[in-house]
């Protein structure tokens, strides 16, 4: 089970998000402020024209009736102002905190496997981040207000009759010391409903992401009998949350009702002995309305109130994830090589040694195949290499100086994953990744050197459109255009992992004489075939350590 944060952690990082959304909660407030002023005046206004129509007091009729009509008019415009503050800079406070969750999100240093589904961090950066700017930029707002009619209200009924209004909020401690408990269940109900909810998210994008291979290994019914485990998770979490939410409001509205039913005995007891007119019962009455209506709304909130912690608590987990060291990237001119010096590495503290005491140079402006038979580290060397992991011990040097390499170095890196990494859009966006003010010139240029001359044969050219993971492109077409996309990059160390592994022999021939002609890069290719080889100044194989 995961240990919850103490509440002032997460209060105090709710503080420092609301400071990015002054504007928004500023304008709320005074809207809600404006709107309990009005609906004061609008109290004054009505029994100011029944005084002047019962002869009660002088004035102008037709004047008392203009000023309940601008009221009402006021209050309108109020209306359609929230309406506005609400919708437009509620959507800009919400991308805007959606933008800096994702900026720390690809800020931080690569987890492996213990990082967070994406599914599960899609719903945080959705639903958590909505929950929390709803709360900081209209709840706290709405509660404001709320509170100032309360306090408005009772401190008018306590001028009248100071130990009915005293009576009227005897619920409010006995509230207080309750929802210390309340809180505490709630919280926990929360959590696992919003990481139900998570759940549900993550089977379904990975359903949807993986589309072809479940329908090819026929697990439709399998991978839909998973999510209905997550369902009749998330449904059990809210039963669960439903019955402790429906108990607590009966507990709270029974106290309200109790405390009504005492001021009602109250008033009548002074009404049998004459101590109070009926007029006066009946404005006792109405007033111990008035302060338990804002006193509801204030309970109201304590269940949104439990619902942001969690919220926030999620979204500071993804913010406990360690950031990479940040600052200017070094950028170092070709050729660079890169050197390994006495590198231990092990992904868990007592787990294996994928690599033990492992020396190598990548000399600067050659070209090396790694090759190993599988599991053996290579793909471990390239992490190594973009420094998204450290070494358990010794070092990896980088450029003439042997300086340590860090994350900043990574600028100097040009790397080509295995597998088709395009993006929806045309190849020409795809492209203007690599290199975003490249001319058409030069995107044609990087094409060729890539083996890409089928794009100029399409009818669109490089404006063809393809979907998701370079959909509408066969597999040895997609790696040729993240190849060229890499070129474009123009970094001095190039690395290849498997990247030319779904072309034909004969263009990949091709290619390789391409790549080898940038004589001053140092190629590092991750390849099982000895084609690639036989391209290559060295040759580096790994083993593998028991
Ligand atoms: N994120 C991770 N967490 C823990 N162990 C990992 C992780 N990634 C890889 N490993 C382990 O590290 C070892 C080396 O894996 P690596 O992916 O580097 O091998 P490889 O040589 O690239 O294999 P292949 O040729 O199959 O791609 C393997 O035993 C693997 O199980």
């Amino acid at each position: 089970m995961k240990t919850e944060r103490p509440v002032w952690d997460i209060v105090k990082w709710l503080w420092g998000r609301a400071q990015g959304n002054r504007l928004q909660t500023s304008v709320n407030a005074l809207l809600g402020v404006a709107q309990v002023a009005m609906s004061l005046l609008s109290v004054y206004a009505v029994k100011r024209a029944i005084d002047i129509a019962s002869h009660a007091r002088e004035g102008s009729l037709y004047a008392a009736v203009l000023l309940m009509g601008g009221i009402v008019l006021a209050d309108f415009a109020l209306g359609i102002a929230g309406t506005w503050v609400r919708n437009i800079l509620g959507v800009r406070a919400q991308n805007r905190m959606q933008r800096q969750m994702l900026e720390r999100v690809l800020r931080s240093e690569w987890q492996g496997k213990g990082a967070h589904h994406s599914g599960d961090v899609l719903n945080r950066l959705e639903g958590d981040v909505t929950a929390v700017v709803v709360f900081l930029t209209e709840t706290i707002p709405g509660a404001l207000a709320t509170l100032l009619l309360f306090a408005g209200a009772f401190c008018y009924l306590f001028s009248m009759d100071s130990k009915l209004a005293l009576v009227t909020v005897i619920i409010v401690p006995v509230c207080v010391i309750l929802s210390r408990v309340y809180v505490r269940k709630m919280r926990r109900l929360n959590r696992d409903v919003r990481d139900s909810d998570s759940g549900i998210q993550s089977v379904m994008q990975e359903i949807v992401q993986n589309m072809l291979v479940i329908k090819t290994l026929e697990s439709s019914g399998l991978m839909l009998g998973r999510l209905s485990e997550a369902h009749a998770g998330l449904r059990r979490n809210v039963v669960r949350r439903t019955w402790f939410s429906v108990l607590s409001n009966l507990t709270v509205n029974l106290g309200f009702a109790v405390s009504y039913l005492v001021a009602f005995g109250w008033s009548a007891l002074r009404l049998s002995t004459g101590t109070l007119t009926f007029g006066g019962m009946t404005a006792f009455l109405q007033l111990v309305n008035k302060i338990q209506s804002p006193a509801r709304n204030l309970a109201r909130l304590i269940p949104q109130t439990v619902g942001v912690l969690t919220a926030a608590e999620r979204l500071m987990e993804l913010e406990a994830v360690p950031e990479e060291t940040a600052g200017k990237p070094e950028v170092l001119h070709a050729p660079c090589g890169v050197e390994f010096e006495g590198v231990t590495f092990r992904y868990e503290p007592g787990g294996r040694d994928v690599f033990k005491n492992f020396s190598h140079t990548f000399r600067p402006g050659t070209s090396t195949a790694v090759i190993g038979e599988t599991g053996a580290g290579k793909t471990t060397l390239v992490r190594l290499m973009l420094a998204l992991l450290r070494p358990t011990e010794g070092r990896v040097a980088i450029g003439e100086t042997r300086q340590e390499l860090t994350n900043l170095h990574r600028c100097n890196f040009v790397y080509v994953p295995q597998g088709n990494t395009l993006m929806s859009g045309t190849v020409r966006e795809n492209l203007l990744l690599g290199k975003p003010d490249a001319t058409d010139e030069e995107l044609r240029e990087a094409l060729r050197k890539s083996c890409c001359e089928f794009v100029f044969e399409m009818a669109d050219g490089m404006g063809t459109l393809c979907s998701e993971h370079g959909g509408g492109l066969s597999e040895g077409q997609a790696q040729r255009i993240a190849i060229a996309r890499a070129l474009l990059r123009d970094r001095p160390i190039m690395l290849f992992d498997e990247a030319t592994s779904a072309l034909d022999p004969d263009t990949e021939c091709r290619l390789l004489e391409n790549i080898r002609l940038m004589s001053d890069k140092t190629l590092i290719f991750i390849t099982h075939r000895m084609a690639v080889c036989d391209y290559c100044d060295d040759v580096l194989k790994l083993e593998k350590h028991i």
